[in-house]
């Protein structure tokens, strides 16, 4: 791989504040194996033996990837230390909040860039199928330096202002994870009545099923992060307001109990909002939610195949269906992702009634044909594959 030259005609140096973090594992792996780069840098962490100033002499990228709250005096701290030696240089961040960072990242004389990809670090090494915002704050020479890097991550850039930034991830991000922060306190306290999360598998909504997942991430993920979007993006506190002004709306209705609260509920929760999604919206939105049903219960389905393909060349499915018909299984589903090591994955559904009427060892002779022909990797996969 040939490393992409910077602005001086040779592969910049790229810094990491906070390279022991999860952004920054995931970066530190990118610049070097995608893009073959030097990365150096700093963290808390345990990785504190390049001094502040030499880092800030030493990368001609340096990227901050530190605690939402500690950043904007964090990048404070590195411009006292560069005091103008960052001239030349690009400097850019990853923070979930965009406007305090880049007016702090404004202050050096670097160039500047804010980014913030819209998902935590993937398993896998691009973040292909995931959106990336950038708030191109200060480019002039680094900018086809940054446009190639761009493009090697295969996110879908957006570019948007700091503030616009920041108005929008109150939406996207402060309301989504407030209302499944309460949802998962209000189950946290009334679920085990019903014998727990468990109990209520069985009696799930698409709806259930697809909030349960969004607050198992969160819940799941690293708490300072959501504290820090909650707390930080000052954008998050109105909606926040608006948001529990309309569940203290739908409390009253429900307290009152009468035909009329009944209505106010109906026209002010559902249909004007109705109104204000639009016809093509709630369409769209409908079939999206038929097709996670469907797909989360292919992904539900006890009967399946789980097969990985070594070679990811044309044809390669075709081969791999050919097996399954010779053997004359038959196929209910098939779900295709990336293995974080960049495999092709199959999730293949089978029939159970074509099961039935099929000799025991039918699948076993299936998976010996799939290795011993080089088509596959078998793995008898568990529910999460
Ligand atoms: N994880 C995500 O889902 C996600 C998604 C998009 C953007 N981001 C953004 O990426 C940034 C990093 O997030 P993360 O998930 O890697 O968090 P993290 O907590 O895993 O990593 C942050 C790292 O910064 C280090 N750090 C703390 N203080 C520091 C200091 N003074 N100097 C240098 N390093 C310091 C910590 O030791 C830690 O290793 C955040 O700004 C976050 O908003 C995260
Ligand atoms: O877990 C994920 O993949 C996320 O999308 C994490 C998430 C989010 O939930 O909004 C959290 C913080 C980041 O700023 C971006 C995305």
């Amino acid at each position: 791989m040939t490393p992409l030259p910077g602005p001086s005609g040779s592969p910049p140096v790229v810094g990491i504040v906070g390279r022991r973090g999860a952004y920054g594992r995931w970066l530190q792996r990118f610049f070097e194996e995608r893009m073959g780069l030097q990365v150096i840098g700093r963290d808390p962490a345990g990785d504190e033996d390049l001094p502040v100033d030499e880092l800030v002499a030493r990368a001609d990228v340096l990227v901050f990837s530190a605690p939402i709250r500690v950043t904007p005096a964090l990048i404070g701290e590195y411009v006292e230390a560069g005091n103008g030696r960052e001239a030349g240089h690009l400097w850019m961040d990853l923070t979930s909040i965009k406007q305090r960072p880049v007016e702090a990242l404004l202050a050096s004389q670097a160039e500047v860039v804010g980014l913030h990809p819209m998902a935590a670090p993937p398993p896998t090494p691009t973040l292909q199928g995931r959106a990336m915002a950038v708030c191109p704050a200060r480019l002039d020479r680094w900018r086809p330096w940054l446009d190639s890097f761009l493009s090697a991550t295969r996110a879908e850039r957006i570019d948007v202002s700091p503030e616009h930034h920041d108005r929008a991830m109150a939406l996207v991000q402060g309301l989504t994870h407030a209302s499944h922060m309460a949802q998962a306190s209000v189950l946290r306290r009334q679920a085990p009545a019903l014998g727990g999360l468990d109990a209520l598998r069985p009696l799930r909504t698409v709806g259930h099923a697809l909030d349960l997942s969004v607050s198992a991430r969160m819940l799941a993920g690293n708490p300072g992060i959501y504290t820090d979007i909650q707390f930080d993006n000052p954008h998050v506190l109105p909606a926040i307001e608006q948001l529990a002004e309309a569940v203290g709306f739908l409390r009253a209705q429900l307290r009152s109990g009468d035909a009329e609260a009944r209505q106010a509920v109906r026209s002010q929760l559902l249909e004007e909002s109705a109104t204000f999604f639009g016809a093509p919206v709630l369409a769209a939105g409908s079939q999206d939610f038929e097709r996670l049903g469907y797909l989360l219960a292919d992904l539900e389905s006890p009967d399946f195949l789980s097969v990985f393909l070594p070679e990811d060349a044309p044809g390669s499915l075709r081969r791999l269906l050919h097996v399954f018909e010779e053997h004359a299984v038959n196929i209910e589903s098939i779900h295709s992702s990336r293995s974080p090591e960049g495999e092709l994955h199959f999730r293949i559904g089978l029939d159970r009634g074509c099961l039935a009427g099929l000799p025991a060892d039918t699948l076993a002779r299936l998976a010996t044909a799939l290795e011993a022909g080089g088509i596959g990797r078998v793995t008898a996969g568990d529910r999460r594959d």
